[in-house]
């Protein structure tokens, strides 16, 4: 897999180096129709350019977070400073969600979690709450679409929810459900939205499934530890559940009742810019504070 030279050359330089190195193979490959030679041609290069491509300046690739886990805040504030409504902030927000689960995927990250819905946000005036319903909905349904991976760069994004699926409006569930089940078994980048959720509910849902476990007989008492009560928790669906970096915007320093369970030793960066001006050089800041710290996990020195 490895190119001699890779990390050297600049993004064009490095697609034309590639192209000429692949044109020279493909042409051996007399038997081949054009066609299929370019679609080759393109898949391959995609496929090396994403797994050599150098990471941004500063970002070591051994050194990534797994799992990332974001507190997307500040739409409200960001859209009413600029005399916009506040649904105009939620949509930015959306759009620099996705270009996250871009880089993330580009950057090798495994798991990119969001808090998009608190159980707590049901008290927003009703015009706002119908404003994110209908987002959701959308943006759901996209996921569950057939040509997702078209919209999402081929990068065969997984997407699961946690939360509380009850009180959440009965079409938007059903995109839910459509859209965990149409991506399941990808093996790219995991989404994980919280939609009703909250770390408080996760615990408590996940004590009710255990106590009925011990009351049916199917656990005792004893088998409670540690490890079963993360695999009841809603990230139990996620390769790694924990995640390594939180990032919260906006300025706040809070952990709002995101994975209370989870972040027991997740490392915690307080970005001031509001979620729909979080760029990508914002990220990778965040991502070198990240890489920077020394992650002891109460114990001996970890790397
Ligand atoms: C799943 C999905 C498609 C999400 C995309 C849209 C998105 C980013 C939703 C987050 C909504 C939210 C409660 C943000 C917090 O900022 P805030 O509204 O509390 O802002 P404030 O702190 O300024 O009041």
């Amino acid at each position: 897999m490895a190119e001699e030279g890779i990390e050297k050359a600049s993004p064009a330089g490095l697609k034309e180096e590639l192209l000429q190195k692949h044109m020279a193979v493909m042409t051996a490959e007399e038997s081949l129709r054009e066609g299929l030679k370019a679609e080759l041609l393109e898949k391959h290069m995609a496929a090396v350019i994403t797994a050599e491509e150098a990471l941004p300046e500063g970002l070591k690739a051994e050194l990534m977070p797994k799992h990332v886990a974001v507190i997307m805040d500040g739409n409200r504030r960001w859209a009413r400073e600029r005399g916009m409504a506040v649904e105009v902030g939620h949509r930015e927000g959306r759009r620099v969600m996705a270009e996250l689960a871009r880089l993330s995927s580009l950057w090798g990250i495994k798991v990119l979690s969001v808090f998009a819905f608190s159980t707590e946000n049901w008290t927003r005036p009703r015009e706002e709450l119908e404003a994110l319903m209908s987002l959701y909905e959308e943006v759901v349904t996209t996921y569950g679409e057939e040509d997702f991976e078209r919209h999402n760069s081929g990068y065969n994004a997984r997407v699961s929810f946690m939360g509380d699926r009850s009180k959440l409006p009965e079409s938007l569930v059903e995109k839910m459900n459509i859209a965990e089940e149409k991506t399941k078994a990808n093996k790219g980048l995991h989404i994980i939205i919280g939609l009703n959720y909250s770390g408080r509910y996760d615990i408590m849902q996940a004590t009710r499934s255990i106590v009925s476990k011990v009351k049916d007989g199917i656990l005792q008492i004893e088998d409670i530890n540690e490890k079963l009560i993360s695999e009841e928790m809603e990230t139990n669906c996620a390769e790694f559940p924990v995640p390594d970096l939180l990032i919260r915007t906006s300025g706040e320093q809070r952990i709002s009742n995101f994975m209370l369970w989870q972040l027991a030793y997740t490392e915690l960066y307080f970005a001031e810019k509001k979620f729909p001006e979080f760029e990508e050089e914002d990220y990778v800041e965040a991502l070198i504070s990240f890489q920077k710290r020394d992650r002891r996990f109460g114990g001996m020195k970890y790397k």
